[in-house]
């Protein structure tokens, strides 16, 4: 809990606050104006895959209404705009042929962000493979550094300068443990060997699309990664192991790889003999110096020992504990933990908390437009307390974007979980600002004074 000396700490002048969005989630259009498919436009067509049959055809109509959903960025008064730009929009094949049309778009974006004051964050990937690349292999495919590397490239050389903050991957955690070990996500492959050579191929093309920046880019470039502090369910052995197996997993594995140069040991003994060798030439790729890492931040897992694959741990819910409507317990502590934790292994690199936020049920729009969302405004005051405390403890926190401006496509869960601080009637696409919008734009207009 707070003391005295975090509670009169403060956030640091131009401290950068904003909202973070993704293509898939929120564009909708994805075949328009010379666009490829992606494994999310398949994914979601594949019946059964998203509840309620939802798919990405619509979202939030973003595609069109971009324009108006940057004015009402600047009616929150927000300093920044986490994005991600779809790769078979740019590139409907994945490489080759580039779509101007779909350049134009994301640089049309740029402009009105800038036009309006609002820092643009560029994500290169969040989720949403071009199919055609999936055809040859997606990310169990060695090719794809280079694929990916030349789809950074199209988009340095047309937005760099525009664009001062770039990210490689967006949580290549997710794109693993869901796409590839467990099945829920797209590509929808459940498979111990795919896994690793997945995580592989997407660090791989990380240290690829960074190198590629060096050469041509003037700004910034980092890594975005969701991380989960785990705690034991008692003092046993057996779970202390399992919270160290399940840290290594999901919280060491990818910023190792990026910022160290190798994996942690816990991963040969969690996958066993689908745990390949890899080269050292391939960890000098990965190892790329970068100027900021993004942390994604929801929940904690208290972890217990367990059968399960492939760490042999599950989570325990905690009877006391307050859950969010994806079933993830708040608990902003663990941010303070994971923050002071980051900072001490991988060397206080300048750091973005690039999503943090809660999807709760909303009650319907009421009388005068107001929605009242005490749940998410709690999650946020707790959240940037936490954030305010690791600052107090030498942490280089440089800003938050809240996930998420707007309600959205919540991958499987379809348009089921709100997470916006904006909500959308996705069948007039009118956007309620929720009482939880004007609760941060206070926030941002103070520089988190008004905490
Ligand atoms: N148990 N448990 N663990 C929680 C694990 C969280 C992993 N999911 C994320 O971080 C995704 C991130 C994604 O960028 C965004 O596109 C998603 O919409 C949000 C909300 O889901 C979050």
């Amino acid at each position: 809990m707070p003391n005295s000396a975090t509670a009169s700490a403060r956030f640091p002048d131009g401290f950068l606050w904003g909202a973070a969005t993704a293509a898939h989630q929120i564009e909708g259009s994805p075949l328009a104006d010379g666009a490829g498919p992606s494994i999310w436009t398949r994914f979601a067509h594949t019946p059964g895959m998203i509840v309620n049959g939802d798919t990405g055809d619509i979202a939030c109509d973003h595609y069109h209404r971009w324009k108006q959903d940057v004015a009402l960025m600047r009616e929150l008064g927000l300093k920044a705009y986490r994005f991600s730009t779809s790769w078979s929009r740019i590139l409907p094949e994945g490489t080759g042929r580039v779509n101007q049309a779909g350049l134009d778009f994301y640089s049309r974006l740029v402009d009105e962000l800038l036009e309006n004051g609002i820092e643009p964050l560029l994500t290169l990937y969040h989720w949403d493979l071009p199919a055609a690349l999936d055809d040859r292999g997606g990310w169990l495919n060695r090719d794809i550094a280079q694929w990916f590397a030349e789809y950074g490239d199209v988009l340095y050389r047309a937005l760099d300068g525009r664009v001062k903050k770039w990210v490689t991957l967006n949580e290549p955690w997710v794109v693993t443990d869901g796409g590839y070990l467990h099945g829920a996500l797209a590509p929808g492959h459940r498979s111990k060997y795919e896994t690793p050579i997945a995580t592989h191929n997407l660090m791989r093309a990380h240290g690829a699309a960074v190198q590629a920046y060096r050469a041509t880019g003037k700004h910034e470039i980092g890594l975005v990664v969701n991380i989960e502090p785990k705690y034991p369910a008692s003092d046993s052995a057996d779970d202390a192991a399992a919270v160290k197996r399940a840290h290594a997993y999901m919280n060491e594995q990818y910023l190792d790889a990026a910022l160290l140069g190798r994996y942690p040991p816990e991963l040969k003994d969690i996958f066993g003999d689908a745990w390949p060798q890899w080269p050292q030439e391939d960890f000098d790729l990965i190892r790329q110096k970068l100027d900021f890492i993004g942390i994604n931040y929801y929940t904690r897992s208290v972890t217990k020992a367990a059968q399960s694959y492939p760490l042999d741990a599950a989570v325990v819910k905690q009877p006391l504990g307050t859950y969010t409507e994806t079933g993830w317990e708040v608990f902003p502590q663990g941010l303070v933990d994971l923050l002071v934790w980051a900072k001490d292994r991988y060397g206080n690199i300048p750091t973005y908390i690039t999503e943090n936020g809660a999807a709760f049920f909303d009650p319907p729009v009421a009388e005068g437009g107001r929605i009242r969302d005490p749940l998410r405004i709690d999650y946020l005051q707790k959240h940037l307390g936490a954030i305010r405390q690791a600052i107090a403890a030498g942490c280089d926190i440089r800003g938050y974007m809240v996930w998420s401006l707007l309600d959205n496509m919540e991958w499987s869960l379809g348009y089921s979980k709100r997470f916006g601080i904006v909500h959308v009637n996705y069948g007039t696409q009118e956007r309620t600002p929720k009482d939880s919008a004007h609760y941060y734009s206070k926030i941002v207009a103070s520089n988190g004074a008004s905490l």
